[in-house]
């Protein structure tokens, strides 16, 4: 698991940690691990040129200590001091000792082999001063290491304010933070080095699932399995007009782990000629059967008035997508209160607009506002309904009503198309009728969705069937890495 810490917990633990150590130490763990990753990327060390763009803060003391580490390996290095005034002057000294040199030639970006962004930290607020942002349009020949965060983005949330220096990589230090794990901030991040500096942190508000996590979180058959036990997911989507949201729904949950998918609606002679191993009723909910998790609302038109209550009323956990959304705006987070079993909820950020407004009143906030911040808006929502919220878009963020959120950076904007987030409802709660708890089910289903939307889409459109096709082989690629379970 990746784990993010806030700033506020950052400079607790490192407030902790200082205390019991000489001065100035976790600075050199820092530079050390920075140098490190640096030297990596270099051809060879000597000769090669570094640039170190050094702001006002710690951070920029860290590239200087780092560069000056890589000039006693004979690296040619300089230094762009953007406050002169406020340069760390011991990072500096040491830099200079070491034989870097301070230049104001810009020129000297574009011909560096490796630039060491450092102008701003976790101390950064807004975008890059004015004196900074040249340096995000020069052009590149070399690598761009971020210390610690890509000056100019929010370390906290993802946002990108301003400008912003785009990074190949960025070195972390003691944990990762929000920012490098969430769109915008995480599209400028690149490649992510944690350096542990010895920092002992609370539980982390914000993790990703590597593979490994999510497979163990997979729901397989054991020796002793049926179908019943292995959990029956009931699928209530679809209508006259829109059949296809029940095909695309169904696809998912056939390939979500439980033994069972049972359709309800009026899309069933659909669903049963594409799929025949669905249990399908062109009845409603009640005449489905028993199910151990509910998905309602792809595609599911003006029924969803009647249908909506009636699958919230089954004492079992329940995702509520598309139309089942609009629906629940309109009767806001009161329509919840009564349900003991989980809640999912899948939004877009224009969904997630008009639940918020479903539950804060007035006209609903703008889409781009929300997409910017997704950690903290995904987080309302889900104390706002009381429910987990999964927030569909570039990095897929889900939250639970205590504010614990899990991001997912697998996806592509290949996803992008039309009838793929069915597909992801029906795969969420086939994991939720498998037994995942909805934090799980929806953090796993976004990551298996995000990795086979790249195989479907493999720099080619995919359509939303082909995602759900490549479910399996996004199974076995999580599996494979799960170590032998
Ligand atoms: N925490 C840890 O455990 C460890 C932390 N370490 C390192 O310390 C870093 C944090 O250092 P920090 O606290 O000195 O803050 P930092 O980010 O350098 O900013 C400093 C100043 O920049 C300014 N400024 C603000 N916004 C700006 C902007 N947009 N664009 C330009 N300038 C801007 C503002 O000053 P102002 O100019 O307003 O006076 C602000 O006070 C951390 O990221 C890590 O690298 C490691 O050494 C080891 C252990
Ligand atoms: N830019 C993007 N990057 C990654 N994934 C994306 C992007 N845009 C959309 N997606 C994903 O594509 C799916 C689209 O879902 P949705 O908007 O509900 O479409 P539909 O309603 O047509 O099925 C979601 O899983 C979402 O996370
Ligand atoms: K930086």
């Amino acid at each position: 698991m990746r784990r993010a810490h806030t700033v506020e917990q950052v400079r607790s633990a490192e407030a902790d940690l200082m205390a019991r150590l000489p001065e100035g130490t976790l600075m050199q763990r820092a530079a050390a691990g920075l140098a490190a990753t640096c030297a990596r990327l270099l051809p060879r060390v000597y000769g090669s040129r570094v640039l170190v763009l050094a702001g006002s803060g710690d951070n920029g003391g860290d590239a200087l200590y780092a560069a000056a580490r890589l000039a006693r390996r004979g690296a040619r290095v300089s230094a762009v001091l953007l406050s002169p005034e406020k340069a760390h002057a011991a990072g500096l000294a040491a830099l200079l000792a070491a034989g870097g040199r301070v230049t104001a030639d810009q020129g000297e970006f574009e011909r560096a082999d490796l630039v060491l962004d450092g102008i701003v930290g976790i101390g950064g607020r807004g975008g890059l001063r004015p004196e900074a942002q040249p340096f995000a349009a020069l052009p590149r020949r070399g690598r761009v290491v971020a210390v610690d965060v890509p000056s100019g983005v929010d370390p906290d949330t993802g946002e990108v304010p301003g400008v912003a220096l785009r990074a190949d990589v960025t070195v972390c230090f003691g944990t990762y933070k929000p920012g490098l794990l969430i769109d915008p901030g995480a599209s400028y991040a690149g490649v992510l080095q944690l350096v542990g500096i010895g920092l002992e942190l609370p539980p982390a508000p914000v993790a990703v699932l590597q593979h490994a996590d999510a497979a163990a979180l997979l729901p397989l058959p054991g020796a002793e399995s049926d179908k019943y036990r292995r959990g029956v997911v009931g699928v209530a989507a679809g209508s006259a007009r829109y059949p296809g949201a029940a095909v695309l729904a169904v696809a998912g949950a056939l390939r979500g782990g439980a033994g069972a998918v049972r359709y309800a609606g009026t899309a069933a002679a659909e669903v049963v000629r594409r799929f025949p191993e669905a249990l399908v009723t062109a009845g409603g909910p009640a005449e489905a059967g028993r199910v151990q998790a509910w998905v309602v609302g792809p595609g599911s038109g003006e029924g969803v008035r009647e249908l909506l209550p009636e699958v919230l009323a089954a004492d079992v956990p329940v995702l509520v997508d598309a139309d089942g959304l609009a629906e629940l705006a309109r009767l806001g987070p009161d329509a919840l209160a009564g349900r003991s079993a989980p809640t999912l909820l899948t939004p877009h950020t224009g969904e997630e607009a008009r639940l918020l407004a479903g539950a804060e009143g007035g006209a609903p906030p703008a889409a781009d506002g929300l997409a910017a911040a997704r950690r903290a808006t995904a987080r309302r929502l889900a104390a706002a309904y009381r429910a987990t919220v999964l927030l569909k878009g570039s990095t897929t963020v889900v939250a639970e009503p205590d504010g614990t959120v899990r991001v997912n950076p697998t996806g592509t904007s290949w996803l992008a198309t039309a009838g793929s987030g069915d597909v992801l409802s029906g795969l969420a709660g086939s994991l939720m009728a498998a037994g995942l708890g909805p934090l799980d089910a929806g953090a796993v289903a976004a990551h298996l969705h995000g990795l086979a939307g790249r195989t479907a889409a493999a720099g080619a459109p995919a359509a939303a069937l082909d995602v759900a096709e490549a479910l399996p082989e996004a199974w076995r690629t999580v599996r494979s890495a799960g170590a032998g379970r």
